[in-house]
Parts: C-alpha cells; sequence; structure tokens
C-alpha cells in the first residue's frame, strides 16, 4: 500500500547524506497520508547504501505498525506526536547535522540574522529545553515530541512560519507540507545556523534582522500575498 509516497519517503531520506546533512544513519525523514492517516517512516539502524524503497515502514499515529519488515525509525513516536498536534505538517526530518547540532549543543535559539533565514522562517528558531528524568522514563521519543509541542505553545509559534526546532544537546527536528520541503528546510537550518556562528564570530555584535526586513522576506515568498511562484 501507499507505493508512491514510499518512493517519496526513500527518495528524500537519500537527499539526507547527498546534501550532507548526516554521517551513517543519523537521521531519518517520513510523510504522512491524510487520507489512511499512516505516515511512512525510514526504517531504524538501515544505511542509506543498501535500503530500498520497499523497507520504508508504515505506522499508524499510535506507533502500531501496518505494514514492513523491518523496526520504523527509532523516532518514530516523536513524528507521531508532531503530526496528531499540527495537522498541517506532511512530512517530518531529524538529522544530526552538524551545524544545527553545535547551536543545539549550546542550547541557543537561531536568531533570524539574515535574509536567507527570513527566506524559510518567519523568526528565530526555538531551542526545546532538556527532557525531565521522568519524562525520560514516561518514553524518551514521546515526550521529545510533547517538549517540542510545549515549546511552540509556549512561545505562540505558528510551526508552519518557524518549520524546524532544535533540542537542546540533540539535534534539529524540521518539518513542511511534504517530505520535500521538509528536507529543504533542514538544508537551510543547517546552512544558516553556519551564518550565524561565522557572523557572530567576525563580530560578536552582529545584529537581528529588523522586523521590516524579516517581513518583506518572509512574506514576499509565503501566505496569501506572496510574490514568488504566483502568476503575472
Ligand atoms: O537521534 C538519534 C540518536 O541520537 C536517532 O535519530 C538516530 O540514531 C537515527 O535513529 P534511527 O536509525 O532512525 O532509529
Amino acid at each position: 500500500m501507499l507505493e508512491a509516497l514510499k518512493e517519496e519517503v526513500f527518495q528524500a531520506n537519500l537527499e539526507l547524506p547527498k546534501q550532507g546533512l548526516i554521517k551513517y544513519t543519523w537521521g531519518n525523514v517520513s510523510a504522512f497520508d491524510k487520507e489512511s492517516g499512516y505516515f511512512i517512516i525510514k526504517p531504524s539502524g538501515v544505511s542509506y547504501e543498501n535500503m530500498k524503497a520497499s523497507d520504508m515502514v508504515v505506522v499508524d499515529l499510535d506507533n502500531n505498525v501496518i505494514e514492513g519488515a523491518l523496526n520504523p525509525s527509532s523516532d518514530t513516536s516523536t513524528h507521531a506526536v508532531i503530526y496528531k498536534e499540527f495537522p498541517e505538517i506532511g512530512g517530518i526530518v531529524h538529522t544530526h547535522s552538524t551545524w544545527a547540532t553545535i547551536w543545539a549543543q549550546a542550547g541557543l535559539d537561531v536568531p533570524a540574522m539574515g535574509t536567507t533565514h527570513a527566506d524559510t522562517f518567519y523568526g528565530p528558531v526555538p531551542c526545546a529545553r532538556f527532557l525531565t528524568q521522568e519524562e525520560i522514563d514516561n518514553g524518551y521519543e514521546h515526550e521529545t515530541g510533547n517538549v517540542i509541542i510545549e515549546t511552540f505553545k509556549q512561545r505562540n509559534l505558528d510551526p508552519m512560519e518557524i518549520p524546524g526546532v532544535l533540542l537542546h544537546g540533540h539535534g534539529p527536528f524540521t518539518w513542511g507540507k511534504d517530505a520535500s520541503s521538509a528536507v529543504m528546510n533542514a538544508v537551510v537550518l543547517d546552512e544558516i545556523c553556519k551564518m550565524n556562528l561565522y557572523s557572530r564570530q567576525l563580530n560578536t555584535f552582529s545584529e537581528e534582522l529588523p522586523q521590516r526586513v524579516l517581513d518583506k522576506h518572509y512574506l514576499r515568498k509565503h501566505g496569501k500575498n506572496a510574490y514568488y511562484g504566483q502568476k503575472k
């Protein structure tokens, strides 16, 4: 079942090593199928070289495997929590990409310092807190999803305007309307983390974008008045 989406998820997963976002098996991509309510995710620990589209695992939002011979990613319940809470999300990516993970390990939000950032993220990308011992005991991956939701709720963020998050001491999750846009957002997040780090090294006092520039760049690409991709 869902053969076309399996192929899409497979291709999106292959894009991670191609874009230099992961080494070994340090990441996963999934995509949600609105009609069935199932999502498709990379199998756990399977190397990208040996993986086939038919290895992709179909799961439901309660983490039951519906189809697939291999174990789904160990991050499956984090993906499920995000899909459940934010129905507009159609694809999710988790990586340990170097630059974004550096910011995650530093425990810092990623400030919007340039228009590269503003073209994709409408404000700083938040860094979510460490999990408590109780949360880890309750179910680490599930609670990781809950901490992401908590971060977006507490800060009143729209997940489609800020399509990603850092987890303190761990790494990034990004998402989008489908798997390939979630991968693109993972690439952008890693690049802006790199740019910001160098900018702050060159000038500790490098400023964040003024709101007017953030608005200009984000709003011409997104939302009802977007200029990009519209007919003349
Ligand atoms: O975050 C981690 C490990 O820290 C996992 O995402 C990573 O190892 C990938 O796991 P899976 O192979 O998807 O089970």
